[in-house]
């Protein structure tokens, strides 16, 4: 693995200008994601009943990798990953981070204990409490690469983007997607993860420079939707439910997929993921709020980060090649974004419900899922 770089952001904006211009040979709809690697520990009942590999990047490249629009029909979906791990790094071959590796620190990894209650079975219960046992270094402005993305995903979960960190990341890519939880994240003592104001943090100066920021319904207090939706795209999502977005003149909500829930965790960052995919595809905002309630549905179906079934993704890429067909243009390659349900946004849904009746099949081929029994059944 790579060693990481040492904090120093030498670039100067007008450096910055000159990455404006695409290189010839570079792909046009590259994407930067920048957030750790995580391992996750899953207690229910005090009984530690799963080890998995976490962190948003994880979750966030499997569905990249899966649903993103190719250029070429072979070869891997075009997006790097920015991620920091320590020697103790357990899941260095599992297919995200084999494919995207970390940089190496003298830090451990980051690792959460995730506690599930008998609570989590009602429906608007907080699914978990995390708590933060170990933190690796931080993500600084000098471990992104020196290049234009088309897009950029902020998924810290332990406070690893650092608001010079996003900075960058906003100067680098035409347009930065925003999970709350990299950005008003608060750890006590015990490790415990809290919330603070998103307006009393270093990030609230840059959300007028962020396309889109995605809170789950509990950190939505925190993120002051009424005030950020003035300055980006809101999206509040809302666990079973499905989602909502807000921005400045509209609002829009998005029905869920149905899921057998046995774990919870990578549902935000799995949606996040499915909804720059669906950008990718050209859809707008609302549009693509369906593929990422999809892959936040798909996400819930098993332990730690999922498997798709390759009948269900080609059934996803069907449906997006015959829906697309009627799209206006690909919205994240530029600076306008459409937000509205488009005309084929219910035929959308209906497809996508046919392609969910597929996501149980995995849990059926995969041995591994499963073994770890359900997590949190509700
Ligand atoms: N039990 C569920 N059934 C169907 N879809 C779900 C379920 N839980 C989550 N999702 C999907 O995943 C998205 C993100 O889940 P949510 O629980 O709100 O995020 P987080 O993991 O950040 O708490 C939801 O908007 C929804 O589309
Ligand atoms: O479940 P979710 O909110 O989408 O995202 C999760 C984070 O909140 C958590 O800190 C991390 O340990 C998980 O691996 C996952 O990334």
């Amino acid at each position: 693995m790579p060693l990481a770089a040492e904090p120093d952001d030498t670039h100067e904006e007008g450096e910055d200008q000159q990455l404006l211009l695409a290189k010839k040979g570079e792909p046009t709809l590259e994407g930067l994601v920048v957030g750790s690697y995580c391992h996750d520990v899953l207690i229910r009942g005090g009984r530690v009943v799963g080890e998995t590999l976490g962190g948003a990047a994880a979750f966030v490249s499997n569905v990249l990798d899966a649903a993103s629009p190719r250029e070429a029909e072979q070869g891997e979906a075009p997006f790097v990953v920015v991620s920091k791990v320590g020697r103790d790094f357990a899941y260095a071959s599992a297919p995200a981070p084999a494919r995207r590796p970390p940089l190496l620190c003298a830090s451990p990894t980051t690792s959460f204990h995730a506690q599930f209650s008998d609570a989590a079975a009602s429906a608007h219960a907080p699914d978990r409490e995390l708590r933060r046992v170990h933190a690796c270094d931080p993500i600084y402005p000098a471990d992104l690469p020196d290049r234009r993305f088309a897009y950029g995903l902020a998924v810290g979960v332990a406070g690893e983007v650092l608001p010079e960190t996003l900075e960058r990341m906003i100067r680098l890519c035409r347009a930065v997607l925003v999970d709350a939880q990299a950005l008003i994240r608060a750890f006590d003592g015990d490790g415990a993860v809290g919330h603070v104001a998103l307006e009393d943090t270093p990030y609230a100066r840059l959300l007028p420079r962020v396309a889109f920021l995605k809170a789950s319904s509990e950190e939505a207090p925190y993120v002051g939707v009424e005030t950020a939706r003035r300055r980006c795209c809101v999206i509040v999502t809302d666990g079973r439910d499905g989602c909502r977005l807000y921005w400045d003149g509209g609002e829009a909500r998005v029905a869920p997929f149905p899921a057998v829930q046995v774990d919870p965790t990578g549902a935000g960052d799995s949606f996040l993921a499915g909804f720059a995919a669906g950008l990718l595809w050209g859809l707008s905002a609302t549009d693509a709020a369906l593929l990422g309630n999809f892959f936040g549905a798909a996400a819930v179906s098993q332990v730690g980060v999922p498997t798709f079934h390759p009948k269900m993704l080609q059934a996803v890429k069907e449906i997006l090649e015959e829906k697309i067909a009627k799209r206006s243009s690909p919205c994240i390659n530029g600076t306008t974004f459409t937000f509205d349900r488009s005309s084929v946004h219910d035929e959308l849904h209906a497809a996508l419900q046919e392609a969910a009746r597929l996501i149980p099949e995995q849990q059926q081929a995969d041995p591994t899922n499963g073994n770890c029994g359900d997590i949190c059944s509700v």
